[in-house]
């Protein structure tokens, strides 16, 4: 199977002025040009740093992402952002149907499918998030619920080359706890299972599945090792240079 590049991913969520959001990208651009790691990087700002980070780290290897758009290209949408405004700021990538917007928004995987498609339509990439709460994880429902949510967030037309998925179980996100190594493994691996089923086998082989929740640098290598972890989303960790480097370099 050909080996997938892993893609290490900062979610800044709603953290970041002007100074330290342009600080905290140059100095991971400065990184990746004085020792390129063996890894895919990106950082996803809030919106209102998404041009000023881009424009910080153009010509450099670290990638930029948004954190959310809108289903339409355009339109009465008060406060809104379309997936075409970030890729004219320079985004490549936008992250979709995070848990934190399914619970503050109310988002349903159907508005997470339109937001991927709209990603697709604007030539970004789509970081499709899907994850149980604690309370399915405790009812045994998991495989159940990452199954449902992969089926109905995925659009017509996706492919590795315009999708990542990134599986966050809600109760791991900023709480410092994980699944085991074996729960995460067995995730993954159904994952990649239903996007042989929904993509073709060759399709799934090339598909990065990233992991998020309480990934640091303490646990990045054993989460990271598992086959079929492409990599991570990481929120917290991802706003100290130091500790979003050290785990980029334990991939
Ligand atoms: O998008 C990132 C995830 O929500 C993980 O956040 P965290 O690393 O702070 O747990």
């Amino acid at each position: 199977m050909m080996a997938r590049r892993p893609l290490i991913a900062g979610n800044w969520k709603m953290n970041g002025l002007k100074a330290d959001g342009e600080a905290l990208a140059k100095a991971l651009a400065a990184k990746l040009k004085a020792s390129p790691p063996a890894v895919d990087m990106l950082v996803c700002p809030p919106a209102t740093l998404v041009d000023r980070v881009a424009q910080a780290v153009a010509g450099s290897a670290l990638a930029v992402g948004g954190q959310d758009c809108h289903a339409e290209k355009s339109g009465a949408h008060t406060g809104d952002v379309a997936a075409v405004m970030l890729k004219d700021l320079g985004a490549s990538h936008v992250i979709v149907g995070h848990s934190e917007r399914r619970a503050d928004h109310g988002e349903t995987s159907a508005d997470v499918r339109a937001k991927a498609a709209a990603a697709h339509a604007a030539g970004l990439v789509a970081i499709i998030c899907l994850g149980e709460t604690e309370a399915e994880r405790d009812g045994g429902r998991t495989l159940a619920v990452v199954e449902s949510q992969f089926a109905e967030s995925l659009p017509e037309g996706a492919s590795p080359d315009n999708t990542v998925i990134a599986y966050e179980p809600v109760w791991a996100i900023g709480t410092g706890r994980t699944p085991t190594l074996a729960e995460v493994a067995e995730v993954h691996r159904t994952i990649r299972d239903l996007a042989a089923k929904a993509l073709g086998k060759d399709a799934a082989g090339r598909l990065r599945i990233l992991y998020g929740g309480s990934m640091k640098p303490s646990n990045a290598k054993e989460l990271l090792a598992l086959e079929d972890v492409d990599g991570g989303l990481i929120g917290g960790a991802s706003l100290k240079v130091e500790d979003f480097w050290a785990i980029a370099q334990s991939a």
